[in-house]
């Protein structure tokens, strides 16, 4: 299949990469000239893990390249697949400002018919507005279908999630549409489930907001349990034993961030405003979440009520491991936080530091390793479970911090081994460890 891709983020790059490593022959399109130079030379702008090498391979092969022209990427293809951004919108809808302007670039350069594949979130709905814009714009009297392929694919594990997801969700009013897309998406052997164009739509908010809701109520667990003497940890695999609850995403923390979670928890309850339906559940959702972020700062401030002058290193800054995405990430909030108590921050991500210097505070003293950023240090905080920070040894906090006190948002030490450690040792939804 011939296929062009809008959009070059996370979904757009992974989904055309992957889409010619089963032998289609993709174009992708992206506005940014850069990003798409970049791209040409066999460059991810992105960290994903084997998303390089599938990149330089298609690219060598003929059957990737990347344009900013919309005629030459349009021209012979078969299928569209949408893949913008929608990002949250002031009062807390998807902003439709990108898929609207691809859209009417779509109708203005499309030259034969074509199928029209959503990968975006958009709101219920959305699809048929994008047709109906696409065909309100056109130059030629091309026939248009829609269909809504919403995507599942988590940052830090992109590629291995495409080819090894629980299902592909395709969504289509039109039977023909839902044929092709079967068929494009054969080669990667997952369950397909086949629906309506808005239930697709919905399947994703749905799917998004549940889980979301796992990590809140998981939360809300943490803090009860550290108010009452038991331990999160014990609680969520005991919880987690019973299939019908499942062990996955109940890791307790300080809430989610990343550049999904968060926006679609949003949207989706401003669909239902707009059809003057309240969501109690998602509401509280968010609210915990938001409430939750804070939660380490607090107990810093618990501990040691004045923190100015006091030296703290933040371990981890991007939103979740394995990605240099900084989008909601609580290392925002916690530094910022930090620095206005007058605190000394030493920061340290294995990978987004570069990212987070054009988001965080300039007065943050950024360092290539674990140690080099806790050396002196009064306080250690952990925001993001890196493999390396959950391996890093706890004897070394005793050994180069000032105090060795660890604020771990992220439970990444067995309660067992950091009470053996001589650490001042305080997580989440577990007791304290004293010295
Ligand atoms: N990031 C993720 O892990 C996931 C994202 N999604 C959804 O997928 C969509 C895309 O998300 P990301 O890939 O994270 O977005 P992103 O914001 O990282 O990338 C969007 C890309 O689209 C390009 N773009 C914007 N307007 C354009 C236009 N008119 N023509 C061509 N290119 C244009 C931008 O330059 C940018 O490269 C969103 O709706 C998101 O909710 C769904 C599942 C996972
Ligand atoms: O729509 C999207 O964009 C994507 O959103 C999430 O993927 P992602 O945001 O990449 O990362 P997750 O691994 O889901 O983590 C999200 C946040 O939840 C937090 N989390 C996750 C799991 C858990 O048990 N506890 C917890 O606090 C993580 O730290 C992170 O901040 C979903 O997992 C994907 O299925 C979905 O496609």
């Amino acid at each position: 299949m011939n296929i062009v891709v809008i959009g070059t983020g996370y979904v757009g790059l992974v989904t055309g990469v992957c889409l010619s490593e089963l032998g289609h022959n993709v174009t992708c399109i992206d506005i940014d000239e850069d990003k798409v130079n970049t791209l040409n030379k066999g460059i991810s702008p992105i960290y994903e893990e084997g998303l390089t090498e599938l990149l330089q391979k298609n690219i060598e092969a003929g059957n990737l390249d990347f344009t900013t022209d919309y005629k030459k990427g349009l021209k012979g293809k078969q299928m569209v697949y949408i893949a913008v951004g929608t990002p949250q919108g002031e009062d807390g809808s998807a902003d439709l400002t990108y898929i609207n302007k691809a859209s009417k670039d779509i109708a203005l350069n499309l030259e034969n018919d074509i199928i029209i594949v959503t990968k975006s979130t958009v709101p219920v709905g959305t699809n048929e507005h994008i047709k109906e814009l696409i065909k309100s714009n056109l130059i030629k009297n091309v026939h248009l279908k829609i269909a809504s392929n919403p995507e599942f694919l988590r940052q830090g594990s992109a590629v291995y999630d495409t080819f090894n997801g629980d299902r592909i969700v395709i969504g289509s009013d039109d039977e023909e549409a839902l044929e092709a897309l079967e068929k494009v998406n054969a080669g990667f052997h997952l369950p397909i489930v086949k629906t309506d164009l808005r239930s697709a739509e919905m399947i994703k908010y749905a799917s998004n907001a549940f889980l979301a809701t796992k990590i809140s109520f998981i939360n809300e667990m943490a803090n009860l349990s550290e108010k009452i003497g038991a331990n999160i940890d014990h609680v969520a695999a005991g919880m987690g034993m019973d299939k019908r609850i499942g062990n996955a995403f109940l890791n307790a923390g300080i809430g989610y961030g990343g550049s999904c979670f968060p926006k679609d928890t949003r949207a989706i309850i401003s669909i239902g405003k707009n059809v003057n339906y309240d969501m109690p559940i998602l509401e509280s959702v968010v609210d915990l979440n938001d409430r939750q972020r804070g939660i380490i700062v607090d107990k810093v401030a618990d501990r040691f009520p004045d923190i100015k002058g006091k030296k703290v290193a933040v371990l981890g800054l991007a939103f979740k491991p394995n990605t240099d995405d900084m989008r909601e990430a609580p290392s925002i909030l916690v530094t910022e936080k930090l620095l206005e108590e007058g605190a000394v921050v030493n920061v340290y991500d294995p990978v987004a530091s570069e990212n987070a210097k054009s988001i965080l505070s300039d007065e943050l003293n950024y360092y290539s390793n674990i140690v080099d950023a806790i050396k002196g240090t009064d306080i250690t905080i952990i925001l993001t479970e890196w493999k390396e920070i959950k391996e890093f040894p706890l004897e070394n906090y005793k050994e180069y911090m000032v105090e060795p006190v660890v604020f771990d948002g992220r439970n990444c030490y067995e309660l067992e081994d950091a009470s053996k450690s001589g650490l001042e040792y305080h997580s989440i939804g577990r007791p304290t460890i004293k010295r």
